[in-house]
């Protein structure tokens, strides 16, 4: 079963064409980044998936269903921004809403606060929580059913260094645990460090990428005589730019290997090696090279 099936999907406002004949098919756990620039659609594209907002043509299944069909929300949670709080509410009174819609136990709700750690101010009025607080919350609303598709608009936001180590440990947790994320989120170190799995918004279309298959390694040389390592590695055809201080190789699986031995071999020492992988920064500035140097 697709968790996610979207076959032509395409969404205008008046003029504006948001999604442009979009389709994509997640089938198993994990974390998917949705990833884009400000006002590209990425919002349009998650409430047009949950039914917020109507779709001009395509199909959308969720979780085998229809993603009209309102059951569909007893599988599939919507983290969006916190104006859908109610700042006269606790965040208990909130949490208490949706198990009974779910019909969950008290000792489901206090496991997921627990979970996410809000025990503190869990009886507070919303009003008084901070941005972070706040995020805490929606959270623990969005998880509380044990969904099977969550997704995540902007779920960084706000949030100090220790509540996202924290956001980022459970969302590894429930991939782990069998949950499919779609995480849109500008914060690319943070997309970095909880999946490889992209997906870019551009121009109303999207595409998948696996920064796995287009990781690239350089390695930077600095040695003790680099006027005659240059001229080694030229007359041996090997590939590689200089600056004033260093050298600089894409590194294959067993280059490195091969350029060290030939410098030294010519007794040329080595004074210190570096390696850079490339990032999803990297392949976002490439992917949005046109609007980025606009
Ligand atoms: N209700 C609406 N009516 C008309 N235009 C809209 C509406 N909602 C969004 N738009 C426009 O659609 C485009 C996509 O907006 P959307 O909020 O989906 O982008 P986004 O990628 O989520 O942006 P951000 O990263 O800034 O949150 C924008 O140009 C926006 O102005």
């Amino acid at each position: 079963m697709s968790v996610i099936s979207i076959k032509n999907l395409s969404k205008s406002y008046k003029k504006q064409n948001v999604l442009d004949d979009i389709s994509l098919h997640i089938e198993s756990p994990g974390i998917w980044a949705l990833v884009g620039p400000n006002g590209v659609g990425k919002t349009t594209f998650l409430n047009v998936l949950t039914n917020l907002i109507p779709l001009d043509s395509g199909t959308i299944s969720l979780v085998g269903m229809k993603h009209s069909n309102f059951k569909v929300f007893k599988q599939v949670s919507y983290l969006q921004d916190n104006s859908v709080l109610y700042h006269y509410l606790t965040g208990y009174e909130h949490l208490k809403f949706i198990c009974d819609m779910h019909n969950l136990s008290k000792q489901r709700l206090l496991e997921v606060v627990d979970y996410v750690g809000m025990g503190d101010y869990l009886h507070k009025l919303v009003g008084n929580y901070s941005l972070g607080m706040k995020q805490h919350l929606l959270l623990a609303l969005s998880i509380i059913n044990k969904p099977t598709l969550l997704l995540l608009d902007e779920p960084l936001n706000g949030l100090d260094p220790s509540s996202a180590i924290l956001m980022r440990r459970l969302l590894l947790e429930l991939a782990a645990d069998g949950t499919t994320i779609i995480l849109s989120s500008h914060n690319l170190s943070e997309i970095d460090r909880v999946t490889n799995q992209i997906i870019f918004l551009k121009d109303g279309k999207i595409t998948e990428v696996h920064t796995k298959d287009h990781e690239l390694t350089y390695y930077h040389l600095q040695v003790a005589d680099q006027k005659k390592a240059t001229d080694l590695l030229t007359e041996n055809h090997y590939e590689f730019s200089e600056s004033e201080s260093c050298i600089t190789f894409r590194a294959t699986k067993n280059t490195l290997n091969e350029y060290i031995s030939l410098i030294t071999k010519y007794r040329i020492m080595i004074q210190d090696i570096q390696k850079e992988t490339t990032s999803t920064e990297d392949l976002y500035n490439d992917f949005f090279r046109r609007e980025v140097t606009k």
